[in-house]
């Protein structure tokens, strides 16, 4: 406002001298033309003096038309201070001219007056003024400053200054607790409100804070139960970074590594080397990769080393986590160990038998695949001895098979320290084992020597005594040796040949060795031979059934038959059952031929019943194989058969022998059971030859003895066989069985038999086996008898 009220008063000021210049000039213009006209230089002089006579005109020359200076003075200019100031707004000085004219001369000049005007000293009482002006307003300022000063002090600045140090000393801990105190007089007005405001927000500060306490409790105790839930797991829980360091383990963790969980914070993998037994650097790569996403995530495998010093297997699973801001591989890992050591233990019994822990056949098969691949591709020989125990059975009988068990021990142990470390002791069944010898010789000679070597030492060790308790026992073996490769005979074929090597020791007497020989490679080829036959003699029904008539020993009738099976060769001619029988084992074809004889068999009843010359109690006896009756589905398919036909009753009889009794007693009774419901009854083959107990004869359902014809041959001048034949009739009659003589062929036994009381006979003496039409004369015949 002073500026613009000085410019207006420099404007008005620039006026006015403008104005009195111009006054000044009309003043001065006439007496300087009179004395211009008049040439009169003391009146020119008088007129120079009075401009000069004004201060701020400080120069003034008055010249004719020539321009010849008539006067002319100067007045020397004043120092100012506010000369710097003119010279900002204005020009420092200013010149004026004015012509002088004559009156009644008209407009021709005569002369002029010039004179120069110093601005500073025309403004001087502008500045006055205006310096003036300006300390006066700089007062009136500062009194007004200093009052409200005053004024904001008492009515704002103070309070503001309380409020100020009552908010400083807020407990933000305790904000609630808190108060801003209202300033007197201030209690309505905006500082009121500051403080109402301010007493509210620390309420709510306190209630958002009592809640932000209670979620921060919450989540303390959630985390502290997540954390014990974590720890408590029966499982391996842990957290690794991609450097490998632990950045958090629970305590199953922990404590399997021996440590405590807050050790376990910034553990390193390698740290855990004396536990683990894995490559940790495919661990720590197994990490990274599932960190960085390349694979979802992992699952393995881990054999580690417990703190306690036992071996533990772990399946850990490996994943990505992000655990804060970080991205880990959370690691969960389960003790596997029960299930590994049960997987070993079913791996091991797999290869293994269970009694001797000696491999077992599937393990042998596998093994001598492999030595006779290395023994062919070396050019060097092997040998395989098959060795069966001598009259083993006997000890398993008499005195139970505990003992029979351990002698299997110590003979596997017998076995094994009798042979070097790479060769192989297998157990195939009950007492049959095989020895593998591996690398024996380049030449075969030699080899086939060194196997005779080893044999001998076996069969001597067998046979030397058994301790059990205070017993001794004595046990021998037949070896049966082949020395491989043997031309291209395969795994089994090479079983196959030192089994029968074996067999022919058997033959001859047991408690040898035998190799395997050309002859006896003939007799398997032939049996090869015969086994192609039986298959096409099944398929084109070659097979016929005979039927052996059963006699009362004391009414000489018929009380039924035996059913053999008789194979016409096309080319061969009658083919013995004793040399097919074995073949039709051996291959498993006798199941097929056995359902054939069973089929027959049950026609044959149900023809002669129809004709009436089967009478009641009368039964027709079939012979069963060992292979046939241990089959899983052998009831089933049997039931199946009988089903078909509308069998007399009782009349159907199966004869087994003691073998097949013997191998699983209760599974036996419960077969023999299942069949006898459907009226199936049983006959105890070729009785005597075996080792037959009372016991297990008395828990059988068998309703009849059959006496091997071996015994009834020489009962006449044998006094042992009668001894023998006359305690199988009396036992048989004291069980409660019939007895059936095989192999009758003349009078005087049958004599013999009749006085020991045996029931019924069956041989040559009456008849040997005939087929179906004869035996339905037979049968006939007998009706008439
Ligand atoms: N020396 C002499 N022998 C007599 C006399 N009476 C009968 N035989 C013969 O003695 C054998 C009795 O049969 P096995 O002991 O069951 O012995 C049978 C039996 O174990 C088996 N077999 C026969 N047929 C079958 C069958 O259908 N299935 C099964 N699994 N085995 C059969 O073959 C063995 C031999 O049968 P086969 O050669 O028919 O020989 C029969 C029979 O012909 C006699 O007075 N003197």
């Amino acid at each position: 406002m002073s500026s613009i009220q000085l410019y207006l008063d420099f404007k008005g000021n620039e006026e006015s001298l403008e104005n009195l210049i111009k006054r000044v000039i009309e003043v001065t213009t006439p007496p300087a033309a009179r004395a211009v006209h008049t040439l009169d230089d003391d009146l020119s002089l008088e007129v120079v003096n009075g401009l000069l006579a004004y201060d701020f005109i400080y120069e003034v020359t008055i010249s004719d038309e020539l321009g010849s200076v008539l006067a002319s003075g100067n007045e020397p200019r004043p120092k100012t201070s506010t000369r710097w100031i003119t010279k900002f707004i204005a020009e420092d000085s200013r010149t004026y001219v004015a012509r002088l004219t004559i009156p009644g001369y008209g407009d021709s000049v005569a002369g002029t007056i010039r004179f120069t005007v110093d601005v500073d000293v025309a403004l001087a009482p502008f500045f006055e003024r205006s310096g003036l002006i300006l300390g006066a307003g700089m007062l009136r300022n500062a009194f007004l400053v200093i009052l409200l000063f005053f004024a904001f002090h008492i009515m704002l600045t103070r309070p503001l200054i309380r409020l100020v140090r009552q908010m400083s000393s807020i407990d933000l801990d305790k904000p609630g607790a808190s108060r801003i105190e209202y300033v007197a007089d201030h209690r309505d007005d905006e500082l009121g409100q500051l403080v109402s405001t301010t007493n509210k927000l620390l309420d709510l500060m306190e209630l958002s804070l009592a809640k932000r306490r209670a979620v921060e409790l919450a989540l303390r105790r959630s985390e502290e139960h997540i954390r014990q839930i974590i720890d408590n797991l029966p499982v391996m829980v842990g957290a690794r970074n991609r450097d490998g360091n632990y950045i958090f383990a629970n305590k199953a963790l922990a404590n399997f590594v021996g440590k405590n969980t807050a050790e376990m914070q910034n553990c390193h993998v390698s740290d855990l080397l004396p536990f683990y037994l894995n490559d940790i650097a495919r661990l720590m790569e197994i990490d990274r990769n599932v960190i960085e996403g390349e694979v979802a995530s992992e699952v393995m495998e881990e054999n580690f080393r417990s703190a306690g010093g036992k071996q533990v297997f772990l399946q850990t699973h490996i994943m990505p986590m992000d655990f804060y801001d970080e991205r880990v591989a959370l690691v969960v890992s389960t003790d596997i160990s029960e299930r590994k050591q049960a997987q070993f233990k079913m791996e091991f019994m797999a290869y293994h038998d269970a009694l001797t822990n000696l491999p077992n056949r599937v393990h042998l098969v596998e093994r001598l695949e492999h030595e006779l691949r290395r023994a062919r591709r070396h050019g060097y020989h092997g040998a395989l001895l098959f060795i069966d125990l001598d009259h083993f059975k006997t000890i398993n009988d008499s005195l139970g098979h505990p003992v029979g068990d351990e002698v299997l021990i110590q003979v596997a142990d017998r076995l094994l320290k009798a042979v070097r470390e790479e060769d192989l002791v297998a157990r195939l069944s009950g007492d049959e084992f095989v020895v593998v010898l591996t690398v024996l010789d380049q030449d075969i000679s030699a080899a086939a020597l060194r196997a005779a070597e080893v044999g001998e030492k076996i069969r001597q060790r067998i046979s030397e005594p058994y301790l059990y308790d205070e017993m001794e026992l004595r046990v021998s073996g037949s070896v049966g040796i082949v020395v491989y490769p043997e031309a291209d005979s395969t795994v089994h074929e090479l079983i196959r040949f030192a089994d029968t090597a074996m067999y022919q020791v058997k033959e001859r007497g047991r408690d040898a060795i035998e190799f395997f020989n050309t002859e006896m490679a003939d007799k398997v080829s032939q049996q090869l031979l015969m086994e192609g036959d039986l298959h096409r003699a099944l398929e084109v029904g070659q097979f016929e059934l005979y039927y052996q008539p059963k006699i009362d020993c004391t009414t000489l009738k018929t009380i039924g038959a035996e059913a053999l099976l008789r194979w016409p060769h096309p080319e061969k001619g009658f083919i013995s059952p004793v040399d097919f029988i074995p073949v039709l084992e051996a291959s498993g074809l006798i199941v097929a031929v056995g359902e054939w004889v069973l089929e027959e068999a049950c026609k044959s009843l149900v023809a002669w019943s129809e004709a009436g010359l089967w009478q009641p109690g009368m039964r027709l006896s079939i012979n069963i194989s060992p292979r046939q009756f241990r089959r899983k589905t052998f009831v089933q398919d049997v039931k199946a058969i009988l089903d078909q036909y509308n069998l007399p009753e009782e009349s159907l009889d199966m004869e087994i022998t003691e073998g097949v009794v013997i191998q699983n007693i209760d599974e036996t009774i419960s077969t023999m059971g299942n069949l006898a419901e459907s009226g199936v009854s049983f006959s105890l083959d070729d009785f005597g030859t075996g080792y037959s107990s009372i016991s297990y004869l008395k828990s059988l359902p068998v309703s009849t003895l059959k006496i091997d014809r071996s015994f009834v041959r020489d009962i006449v001048d044998d006094q042992n066989d009668r001894v023998l034949v006359e305690t199988i009739v009396t036992m048989g009659s004291l069980l409660g069985m019939d007895v059936v003589a095989e192999g009758v062929e003349e009078e005087p036994q049958l004599e013999l038999l009749k006085n020991y009381g045996c029931h019924y006979y069956q041989g040559y003496l009456s008849s040997p086996a005939i087929p179906f039409d004869k035996f339905e004369e037979w049968l006939k015949l007998d009706g008439d008898k």
